[in-house]
């Protein structure tokens, strides 16, 4: 079968994108799909897959599959490249429009010159902090901030939040001295997170300036993740590092992206968007 795609990245958390409105794909090579694109040998490599598709709920749809074939419920950086293509695509002609993800139904507004995309702000709505909604295993409670977390002989603090996506942000002293690759994978299948986890990392620089680092739920270690980010700001928010209603700059591996957590409840994100290539993957009759 031959697939028409779009590789694109947000701050080089990139993705194959397939455009739903011009393809289609039946539902159970989905998953195959997203590992067979994703490998760097014999795929195309990329952290995942997204698809843009019609939406009944808003202007366009968006579902994310990660490098493993397993499907997230949002992404913060693929809601930007989406939005991007989107908009230099013409399936939207407007600069304000809706995205609708497994997670929920968010905002885009992109920063047009000379007919291209060149950032885009996206309200991804509001956090969610009650511990069964995470899901994380325990006594259910409105929040789970700063809580004991031994992984192997490390002591640690989870503070856990969802952007529909489950979080595990952790405060650690420098990020480049914290062994990513040895609890990452750990702390992603920890029993505790029974939809298993997204694992960040954080070191606060300033009241607004926060350092990155992330272990991905079905991707293992990325340039950045967007909805990492949001929840690491809400975290920094709860843990009292940083203040709601302040934009936050948040130093990831692949660049910067600039968070606030507005006095209303929502989580705004602000990035760039980038078109790596177009293409046709010819993907084996097998899958
Ligand atoms: N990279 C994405 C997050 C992917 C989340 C996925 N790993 C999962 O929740 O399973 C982002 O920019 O938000």
């Amino acid at each position: 079968m031959e697939i028409p795609f779009t590789k694109m990245h947000g701050l080089g958390n990139n993705y194959i994108y397939i455009d739903l409105f011009k393809f289609t794909i039946a539902e159970e090579q989905l998953s195959g799909l997203a590992k067979s694109v994703s490998d760097v040998y014999t795929g195309i490599g990329s952290d995942g897959m997204i698809l843009i598709q019609p939406s009944d709920a808003a202007d366009v749809g968006m579902r994310i599959f990660n490098k493993d074939g397993s499907e997230g419920q949002s992404c913060g950086n693929g809601l930007r490249c989406v939005a991007k293509y989107a908009y230099e695509n013409g399936i939207i002609q407007r600069e304000k429009f809706q995205i609708e993800t497994r997670a929920n139904t968010v905002k885009a507004e992109v920063n047009v010159e000379a007919g291209l995309v060149q950032e885009v702000t996206i309200n991804m709505g509001e956090p969610i902090l009650r511990r069964q909604a995470i899901p994380m295993m325990g006594e259910d409670a409105p929040q789970v901030v700063a809580e004991p977390f031994t992984v192997g002989d490390e002591k640690l603090d989870v503070t856990a939040v969802s952007m529909g996506n489950p979080h595990a942000v952790f405060f650690v002293n420098s990020i480049d001295t914290t062994p990513l690759y040895e609890l990452g994978p750990v702390i992603e299948k920890d029993q505790r997170f029974p939809d298993g986890v997204n694992v960040e990392f954080i070191e606060v620089i300033s009241p607004r300036e926060l350092n990155f680092q992330v272990w991905e739920r079905g991707s293992g270690v990325t340039q950045a993740c967007g909805t990492g980010a949001c929840a690491s700001v809400v975290a920094a928010v709860l843990n009292g590092s940083v203040q709601r209603n302040e934009d936050i700059t948040v130093h990831l591996a692949g660049g910067d992206l600039i968070i606030k957590w507005d006095d209303k409840g929502s989580v705004w994100m602000t990035g760039g968007a980038d078109v790596i290539a177009t293409g046709t993957y010819f993907l084996a009759d097998n899958i």
